[in-house]
């Protein structure tokens, strides 16, 4: 029986400085370990689920009104999928009182977002950079979410965000603190010191902006014509950037190539895309927030959060199942009713809510005849960004300088490498903050790059072995060479994640890391909202506004429930409003 800790049997610990322990499983190798007791440092220790109690908490979500003996009853909600985006949809709507049932695929909660244990390492499954964990403003929007489920993790404060490794021996440190940023920037830039100030000073006036705001659905016109009235200023500001796109504002103040080509590498490690086609709405939330909430990792590491919003969810009433895989939204009339599962049962509610990415919502979950306008309008403003190769290395510490950053971003000699697959490399060593991820001497190397599926597609499996071993070497003999000397040596663990991996374990179709702008976007204009061209379907995560990240994909699931609230009257609406403003923001969509 898998050691599956149900949310059920890890209460959401409130206020505690503990993550609810979950269960290992390596996505590459769905095999379950047991739950295991480990000694954190600095005086924490992790909570521990023994074999007995991870088995008690199965059969008590098979017990429970989400559980195999489920009861029959029409939901409020179905969310279809436990990332982040849906985790907070669901869990959002559970504390306005909505009854939720969230079905996921996978054996524990979180998506992108989860976590595998292995030989007492505790992996990330993506990224550890974990942005609105932070105690202060509108933004926090992570700290926000598990407080609506009466959660809350205790966070480690990092001491900058990334350290820039590029071409020309440029380095830089992203420091936490903003003066120490700009100085330590402007020190290799001086003749573009007012350029550096400016393009930065108006990051800092949009994401003032929004932090300003209360924010909940674009889509709901008595909230948003609220806040106009509210916050003219401030919501005429975020009008007028909507459309912008951080590049052609960089290029408005700065000449030198190679601090274009900084801002590129800025804007490429959160959009997977050069600055020109980063939403400059976006790049100013991420440029601002890590110096004014900080970067914070959770104890435990990421999977926590997940953990934590799957126990507040059930805390509030609702439930969610596991190993449960949506294969179709039952349509009645042309309304979303329902799903049905892959072993034929039939789930009703009053909505549906798909966590899954639109090209799978649309391309697998809805079986209709012809794609709808809205999404043929999304499939021409956006394609799948490609997916990526994963390396979790347990290392002995000794291999790592004393005073190594967290977070390395590295580009090592050709600029035109920034966005080509395998081109730069991404690398997190949470234990850096949180030394209780690994066993006592040991440190967690979480390296990834960008890669194509097609690359990896019909291989027989002794090649695709064979390749993952040798294109995961080159990248950690690059990784050697340019930071880590010894470091192939030091290794005790190795897994390698590949786009079929990722395929396969995050449900992400093609293992797609997200959407990607086809040419040059409007800015956010054509990013679609929640609501979709199917009456009670709706869409939350990272292929609705405002796009890839966890913040982001928070943020869309805030909206989300917001937005499916007032539709199914917990929240206040104007139908007629409603139908003005869905329709002006369908027109201004198809303007992008
Ligand atoms: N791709 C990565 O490695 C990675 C890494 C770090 C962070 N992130 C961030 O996380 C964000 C993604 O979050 P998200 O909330 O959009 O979703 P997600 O992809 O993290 O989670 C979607 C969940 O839905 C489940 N699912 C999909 N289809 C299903 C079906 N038919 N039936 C049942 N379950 C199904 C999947 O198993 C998964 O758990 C990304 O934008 C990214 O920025 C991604
Ligand atoms: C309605 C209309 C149309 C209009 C009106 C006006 C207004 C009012 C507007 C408003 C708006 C708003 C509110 C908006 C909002 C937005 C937001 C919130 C956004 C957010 C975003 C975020 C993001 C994008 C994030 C991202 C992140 C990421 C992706 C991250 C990642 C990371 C990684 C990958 C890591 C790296 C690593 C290394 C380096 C190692």
């Amino acid at each position: 029986m898998p050691l599956l800790l149900s949310p059920l049997a890890a209460r959401c610990l409130h206020r505690s400085p503990h993550l609810p322990a979950p269960v290992a499983h390596h996505p590459s190798r769905p095999r379950p370990l047991g739950g295991e007791t480990r000694g954190g440092t600095r005086g924490r220790r992790v909570a521990v689920v023994s074999e007995r109690q991870a088995a008690a908490a199965v059969l008590a979500a098979e017990k429970s009104p989400g559980g195999e003996g489920g009861d029959g009853e029409r939901y409020d909600a179905i969310v279809v999928g436990s990332g982040i985006g849906g985790l907070v949809a669901a869990t959002q709507l559970a504390a306005k009182g909505a009854r939720v049932l969230v079905l996921e695929k996978y054996i524990i909660p979180g998506g992108s977002s989860g976590y595998y244990r292995r030989d007492g390492f505790t992996f990330d499954v993506g990224s550890s950079v974990m942005f609105g964990f932070s105690d202060k403003g509108n933004l926090n929007l992570i700290t926000q979410a598990l407080e609506a489920v009466g959660c809350k993790m205790e966070v480690i404060p990092d001491p900058s965000t990334v350290h820039f490794h590029l071409p020309g021996a440029l380095s830089v440190l992203v420091h936490r603190e903003y003066n120490d940023f700009i100085e330590e920037l402007v020190s290799k830039f001086p003749h573009e010191k007012e350029g550096i100030l400016k393009f930065y000073g108006i990051c800092w006036k949009i994401f003032n902006s929004l932090n300003s705001l209360e924010l909940k659905s674009l889509e709901e016109p008595l909230y948003l014509f609220g806040q106009f009235f509210k916050k003219p200023l401030e919501c005429l500001t975020l009008a007028y950037y909507l459309p912008q796109n951080a590049g052609d504002i960089a290029r408005k103040f700065i000449k030198d190539q190679q601090l274009l080509s900084f801002i590129d590498a800025e804007c490429f490690i959160v959009s997977t895309v050069n600055a020109l086609k980063t939403p400059m709405i976006n790049a100013s939330m991420v440029l601002c927030d890590r110096h004014f909430g900080g970067i914070n990792y959770p104890v435990g590491g990421v999977g926590g959060i997940a953990v934590s919003l799957a126990n507040g969810l059930v805390e509030k009433g609702s439930a969610i199942r596991y190993k449960a895989n949506v294969t179709n939204v039952i349509l009645e009339n042309g309304k979303a009713v329902g799903v049905r599962l892959s072993n034929g049962k039939e789930l009703f509610a009053r909505t549906v809510i798909s966590n899954a990415t639109r090209w799978d919502t649309f391309g697998k979950l809805v079986k209709a005849e012809e794609l709808p306008e809205e999404e043929k309008n999304f499939q021409k403003n956006y394609v799948k960004a490609p997916s990526f190769l994963s390396i979790h290395l347990g290392v002995k510490a000794s291999v790592l300088p004393a005073g190594t950053d967290c977070h390395h971003f590295v580009l090592e000699d050709d600029w035109s490498n920034l966005e080509k697959p395998y081109g730069s490399i991404f690398l997190s060593i949470p234990t850096v903050l949180d030394p209780s991820l690994a066993p006592e001497g040991h440190h967690i190397l979480h390296i990834f790059t960008t890669a194509g599926i097609e690359d990896w597609e019909g291989l027989p499996r002794k090649d695709y072995e064979q390749k993952k071993e040798l294109v995961a070497n080159e990248i950690i003999r690059r990784l050697e060479n340019k930071l880590f000397p010894g470091l192939q040596d030091s290794i005790v663990l190795k897994e390698v994640g590949s786009p079929k991996t990722h395929r396969r374990f995050l449900a992400r179709n093609d293992g797609t890391y997200g959407p990607m702008p086809r040419g040059k976007p409007k800015g956010l204009l054509a990013m679609p909202f929640n609501t979709t061209s199917i009456d009670g379907l709706y869409c939350v995560g990272d292929s609705c506004f405002p796009g890839q990240g966890v913040i982001a994909v928070a943020f869309s699931g805030v909206m989300c429930a917001h937005r499916v609230a007032a539709d199914i009257d917990l929240e206040q609406r104007s139908p007629i409003l409603d139908t003005g403003l869905l329709g002006v923001l369908r027109w201004l969509r198809t303007l992008a």
